[in-house]
Parts: structure tokens; sequence; C-alpha cells
């Protein structure tokens, strides 16, 4: 490796963040960061444990921590907080387990208080791609899709006692893409 390159390397080493992707079992996560990588996105397993990824961004390195979200890994969640600067929260928004993975959510964030932690956290609403599209009502599907993120704020920001405003929900498909730069953006800006 030349000096340059070491340099180099070294500097995005300073930049280095943490991420935790977190959600209930079959949200996307791992299709997420897939999608991010430009992985393959057709073969993959539920996650058992977790997995490291190095997703480059222009100004940091996020190391991108993917933790299974099967119920009975759900307790060894707590173990990966420590140095976390971001959490992404992945819901899948067909899912009927809204409250659960929120309730969940706000255990996080209590325990991130508690333990003086200060993540960001970011809402993915996943599977976007599979709304049904057009629904007789008069609502277009951008109505309905509205209407589940200002859900979404609405309830996170009662029991995480936010400003609606200020509690980041992205509309996101794992599978084609959709809303992944607005996250990267994000990213970038905070
Ligand atoms: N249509 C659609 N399917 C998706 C999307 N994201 C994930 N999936 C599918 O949902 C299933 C679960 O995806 P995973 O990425 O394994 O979910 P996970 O959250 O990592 O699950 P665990 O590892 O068990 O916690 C797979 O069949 C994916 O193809 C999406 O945005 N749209
Ligand atoms: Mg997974």
């Amino acid at each position: 490796m030349g000096l340059l390159q070491i340099i180099k390397e070294q500097k995005l080493k300073d930049n280095s963040r943490r991420v935790l992707l977190l959600g209930l079992d079959n949200s996307g996560k791992t299709t997420v960061l897939n999608q991010l990588l430009n992985e393959p996105i057709d073969k993959i397993q539920p996650t058992i444990g977790f997995q490291i990824k190095t997703l480059k961004l222009s100004n940091k390195v996020l190391q991108m921590w993917d933790i299974g979200g099967q119920k009975t890994l759900r307790p060894f969640w707590f173990n990966y907080f420590e140095k976390t600067d971001y959490l992404i929260w992945v819901i899948d928004i067909l899912d009927n387990r809204l409250m659960e993975s929120l309730t969940l959510l706000e255990e996080i964030v209590q325990e991130n208080d508690r333990i003086n932690l200060q993540f960001e956290v970011f809402i993915l609403l996943n599977k976007i791609d599979l709304l049904p599209k057009g629904n007789g009502n008069g609502l277009n599907d951008d109505d309905t899709l509205q209407k589940k993120v200002d859900h979404v704020k609405m309830i996170t920001s009662r029991t995480l006692q936010m400003d609606p405003e200020s509690v980041r929900v992205i509309p996101t498909s794992g599978v084609n893409g959709t809303g992944l730069d607005q996250l990267i953006t994000l990213l970038e800006d905070k």
C-alpha cells in the first residue's frame, strides 16, 4: 500500500461510525444492507446472530451491524449497543406487528437514555413496493403511504416523547432501492 493510500485509509478510519440495523424478523434489514452495498438480495436467509459490513459514504465510513430479529435472538440485542452512533430501525410496512415493533423500539430508546448512550434513530418503513396500488377510495399510493408515515410518526413521538417532526421516518424498499438515497443523505448530514 502506498503512503497516500495509508493516509487515506487512516482518514476514513477516523470518520468511522457504528450503525445498528435492528427490527423484527423478516422486516428486511439484511436486504436493505445488501441493496446499500450493491450485493445480491435474492438468496438472503434469516440472520442468525449478526454480521458486520462496511459501507463507505462520501464523508464517513459506516460499520453496519446487521442483527437477527427473531424473538429468540432479541435478548442479545442489548449486547450490541455500546459505541453505537446510529440506530436504523426497520419496520415491514405491511406487518401487523407494528405495535410490537414500536414497543421494542421504545424499550431500546429508554435503555439508550438510561445508559447515557446518544445514538440517532432512523426508522425505515420498508417494503413500500408491496403497498396495494390504487385502492378505489380516491386515495392514490402517495396518500396511503403518507398516512402510514404520519401514523408511525404519531405513535413514535408519543411513546418516545418527541416532537413528531423530529421523528425521522423514511419509506424504503430494500428490493428496488427506493428511499435509500434519502437514508444515505441523512447519514451523511448527521
Ligand atoms: N417486496 C419486498 N420484499 C422485501 C423487502 N425487503 C425485504 N424483503 C423480503 O423480506 C424477507 C425478509 O428479508 P430479510 O432481509 O431477510 O429480513 P431481516 O430483517 O434481515 O430478517 P432477520 O434476519 O430474520 O431479522 C425476504 O424474503 C426479502 O426478500 C422489500 O423492500 N420489498
Ligand atoms: Mg437478516
